[in-house]
């Protein structure tokens, strides 16, 4: 059984078709990139996955099962979304790390999420740093570990690496491979970056709302 199947999928919005018959299937643990020019739809693909925002036609399955059979909460906890810039909350990092805990009711693990913070190049004091004072990179570093304290099913990353400059996008990258290596998370990524795309191991290539390229598949 595939993790994820998207069928038919569509998605217009004001009489304009931005989505238009999109249609592909991964396993678990696959990593998928979804490349394309600038306004082809593959950020919006990405947040109706995520449940952001809400298709017009066709069929997702996720698990086996219609995505409207899902609890919203409980899909959010098992299929976690990043934005292109970090969306950090409250004062600290520790508050941002903490969150996940708080909504799964679980007293927070301060060692576990040093062990993330590090794994992404951020020593044990940014726990307690305040959110102001960090930069956009190390912004994205924290949100990405918020998103994978629970190695959530399905990793949902919208350009994370494209408002950043080349030595975050470097610690991002190696973080990816080695959590490629460590775990069975599945990955979509849509990325503009060749190099970045080229770590995946299926492609697809939406123009214009529809795949025109798939590969690995
Ligand atoms: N909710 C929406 N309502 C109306 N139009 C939308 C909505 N979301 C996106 N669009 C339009 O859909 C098209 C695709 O946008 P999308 O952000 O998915 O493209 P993209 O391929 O991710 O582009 P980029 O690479 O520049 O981020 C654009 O023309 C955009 O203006």
């Amino acid at each position: 059984m595939a993790l994820l199947e998207i069928n038919n999928l569509t998605f217009a919005s004001d009489g304009k078709t931005i989505l238009d018959d999109i249609h592909f299937s991964i396993e678990k643990g696959d990593f998928l990139s979804i490349t394309g020019p600038s306004g082809s739809g593959k950020s919006t693909l990405l947040k109706i996955i995520a449940t952001i925002l809400s298709k017009t036609n066709g069929e997702i399955v996720y698990k086996g099962e219609p995505l409207e059979n899902y609890e919203a909460t409980a899909y959010r906890k098992e299929v976690s979304y990043c934005f292109q810039t970090a969306v950090l909350f409250g004062k600290t990092v520790r508050d941002n790390l903490a969150f996940p805990y708080e909504i799964r009711k679980v007293p927070f693990d301060s060692e576990k999420a040093i062990a993330y913070l590090k794994s992404v190049g951020l020593p044990e004091e940014y726990l307690d740093k305040s959110i102001n004072s960090l930069s956009g990179g190390e912004k994205q570093r924290v949100a990405l570990v918020r998103n994978v304290l629970f190695q959530p099913e399905i990793l949902l990353l919208d350009e994370v690496t494209s408002a950043l400059d080349e030595a975050n996008r470097v610690i991002i990258w190696e973080w990816l491979r080695s959590m490629r290596e460590h775990s069975d998370m599945t990955i979509l990524m849509v990325s503009h970056n060749e190099e970045e795309a080229g770590m995946a191991d299926k492609r697809i290539h939406i123009v214009g709302g529809k795949i025109t390229e798939r590969e690995g598949f």
